[in-house]
């Protein structure tokens, strides 16, 4: 399978369980991995025959600001099923941090892999 990737995405958005978080965005960078549908734009050299990887970085950041939750869980799937249904991504493996949310720990964050990777 080929894969797409957007890696180290940077964002603003509304996301935590506590009080303060639900106030003010707050920093997340993403990594996504995107399973491609087929390998046909190796042969043809056409953007119509991949995933634009420009149009899924526009799109998250829109479901960023549309959507407020409360876990990284939640987010991290929810973004995976968009790019699974909108896309048709056969597998992506989406990961949010949260920079410097935790003390003396660099990046806290979740990993899903959702659909089937050939
Ligand atoms: N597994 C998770 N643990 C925690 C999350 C989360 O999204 N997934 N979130 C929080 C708070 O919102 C955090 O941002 C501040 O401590 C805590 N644990």
């Amino acid at each position: 399978m080929d894969i797409i990737f957007l890696h180290g995405v940077r964002a603003r958005t509304l996301i935590g369980c506590y009080d303060w978080e639900r106030v003010a965005p707050q920093a997340v960078e993403l990594d996504l991995d995107i399973g491609l549908p087929s390998s046909r734009a190796c042969q043809t050299d056409d953007l119509t025959d991949t995933i634009d990887y420009a149009s899924v970085v526009n799109r998250i950041h829109l479901e960023l600001e549309a959507r407020h939750f409360l876990l990284l869980e939640a987010l991290a799937a929810h973004l995976a099923q968009v790019l699974i249904t909108d896309f048709a991504a056969p597998w992506v493996r989406v990961s949010v941090t949260k920079p410097g949310i935790l003390k003396d720990v660099g990046r806290a964050g979740v990993t899903v892999e959702r659909g089937q990777r050939a």
